[in-house]
């Protein structure tokens, strides 16, 4: 990010950037405009396109950016818009290198964002569409790095005013010719939340770590927790070693992994729901287990054979048999849960660390039974810290905690889920005490609509599912229709991201990562010669995997 912004916003800094067409027509029903260009390669959709204009209120002129949407071949010479008096014909023939013989055009609908405002810290509408004939420059990448990210721009911050942490994600996927690097502010996407969404194999695990290795360094230090039930996300403790987690100071992220037969959930944490869930006790049982819990609501931890007893010493005559065969059936005969704690929040929320929780061996149930007390145990100890009660013991987490979610619709599905009610409380309340879930799906459309639509930012890439689509067109308010008509046709690594993070939607290339990505399909040829190998006791034939354990594309190098 540059300090001289004030300079990269002036209208004049246009004139060094290639022209790439001339309006043809505004277009009221886009709010932007049509124009015409010979090159396609230039105006791609998403691109944005700039032009200079007075505006109401301001002195100067300024540069209005446009987005590109359609665009339709034209063939032969450009006759609707030649034919149109208020066109300068010769203008637009040295604009378009148009010679009378045979030349292609394009016809391309623009909408128009406006014009950035520091003061405002985002777009105004210049309440007035360009006029045909207005020259369109394409706009300059680094003002576009300016005022992309949802941030008070660097003039406008006081110098006592710390630099507001940013992650690196990438750059901006139309500009093949320069590097448009696309940075989003940390603080936003913890605070409001953020879906990561796309078809399997598209590069949501790979995203995400990238967001969690910009977290992670030194300029940031966040407090991460990962619910990964899959086990993608080991490949972070790289960044213990790796040079670029290492502060000046000697500061190096944790990197915590908790795998699944580590993991316990205290008794007394549990709430009568999740006992429901856990027993599906019948109607006479479900009294019975009320009577018990009653009796041990006022004990900090509680084991099983005493919630046993507790049943038994409400119900003598037998009527607590069946639930406390489930409770042996479901809890005393299950490793999960415990009388005390093993989900310490001391140990597992610290800032400059992530702990990854490998979820793989438990049940989807007990997934969320897990998440669920986890988040309950953070919101009540977020909210005591915040709201400020120095004599409650769980006001211990001074500092802000994301959680993200991998296979967010095992968590919070549309439909019943032991976690939903608290990751919806925490998606409509937690901005207020710091705590914020990142969610992360390849079927949005199984997510719940409450959940997803609070998700402030979203960094959505190839998804081809209709249902999906819809669902993410149901969650985007502004990413505009044009944009969202390129989910389909996006390549692994390539997104739009959009919402609280960004003043306007932008199409990106996701950086390559620091550590290895470990998410790989396995290559099955390979695997099925080594165990051939195997069993032969032979010397191994295999040759090493196509696939690219390093992430990166050919052709694309390190941003
Ligand atoms: N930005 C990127 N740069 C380079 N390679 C990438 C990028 N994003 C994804 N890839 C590659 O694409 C493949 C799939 O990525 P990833 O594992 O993140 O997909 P996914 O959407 O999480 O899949 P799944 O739903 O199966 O978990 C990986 O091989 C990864 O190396």
């Amino acid at each position: 990010m540059r300090s001289d912004d004030a300079a990269i916003l002036a209208a004049d800094r246009l004139s060094d950037e290639p022209v790439v067409g001339t309006v043809v027509e505004p277009d009221d029903d886009v709010g932007g405009f049509v124009f015409a260009t010979r090159d396609e390669q230039a105006v791609s959709t998403g691109e944005f396109v700039a032009y200079s204009q007075c505006v109401v209120g301001s002195e100067d002129d300024e540069i209005i950016l446009a987005r590109v949407n359609n665009r339709e071949r034209e063939s032969g010479l450009p006759t609707s818009f030649m034919a149109d008096p208020t066109v300068d014909a010769d203008q637009i023939a040295t604009t378009l290198g148009a010679e009378a013989d045979g030349c292609e055009l394009y016809r391309i609908t623009a909408s128009v964002i406006g014009y950035y405002d520091p003061e405002f810290e985002s777009f105004r509408n210049p309440r007035q569409l360009p006029s045909s004939g207005t020259r369109l420059y394409r706009a300059p990448g680094e003002m576009l790095e300016v005022v992309i990210p949802k941030i008070k721009p660097p003039s406008h911050r006081d110098n006592d005013e710390p630099d507001p942490g940013m992650a690196q994600m990438g750059r901006l996927l139309n500009r093949t010719d320069e590097r448009v690097s696309v940075e989003l502010p940390v603080n936003e996407i913890a605070a409001t939340h953020l879906a990561i969404l796309a078809s399997t194999g598209s590069g949501k695990s790979y995203t995400a770590s990238v967001l969690l290795e910009e977290m992670l360094k030194p300029d940031t230090r966040a407090s991460v927790l990962v619910f990964d039930p899959h086990g993608e996300y080991e490949s972070l403790d790289q960044m213990c070693d790796h040079e670029a987690f290492q502060g000046a100071d000697g500061y190096s992220p944790a990197v915590e992994l908790r795998r699944s037969d580590q993991l316990s959930v205290k008794l007394a944490d549990l709430t009568f729901d999740d006992f429901y869930s856990i027993l599906e006790p019948t109607q006479r049982m479900s009294s019975v287990l009320n009577d018990a819990l009653d009796d041990l609501q006022d004990e900090e931890s509680f084991t099983a054979s005493q919630l046993l007893k507790a049943c038994h010493s409400n119900h003598p005559d037998g009527q607590a048999n069946g639930l406390k065969w489930r409770i042996n059936r479901h809890i005393v005969q299950s490793d999960f849960f415990d009388g005390y704690d093993r989900l310490d929040l001391d140990d597992l929320v610290n800032p400059g660390q992530v702990t990854v929780f490998q979820m793989g061996g438990l049940t989807r149930r007990d997934q969320q039974v897990m998440a669920a007390v986890l988040l309950r145990k953070l919101y009540a100890s977020r909210e005591a810290a915040v709201v400020g009660n120095p004599e409650d013991v769980r006001s211990e987490i001074k500092h802000p905690v994301f959680t993200l979610f991998e296979e967010a619709h095992r968590f919070a599905p549309d439909g019943d889920s032991q976690a939903l009610p608290i990751i919806r409380q925490v998606n409509s309340e937690g901005r207020k005490f710091g705590l914020g879930t990142g969610l992360i799906s390849q079927r949005p459309s199984k997510i719940d609509e409450t959940v997803l639509s609070q998700c402030g930012t979203q960094i959505t890439m190839n998804i081809t599912n209709p249902n999906d689509q819809q669902a993410i067109r149901d969650s985007i308010e502004n990413a505009g229709e044009a944009v969202l008509e390129e989910l389909p046709g996006l390549t692994k690594g390539q997104a739009i991201i959009s919402g609280d993070a960004v003043n306007t939607p932008v199409l990106s290339k996701i950086r390559n990562r620091h550590t290895d990505h470990k998410a790989d399909s396995l290559s099955a040829d390979q695997l099925w010669r080594e165990a051939y190998d195997d069993a032969k006791g032979a010397p191994s034939t295999s040759k090493p995997a196509r696939s690219d354990e390093s992430g990166v594309f050919d052709g694309e190098e390190e941003i």
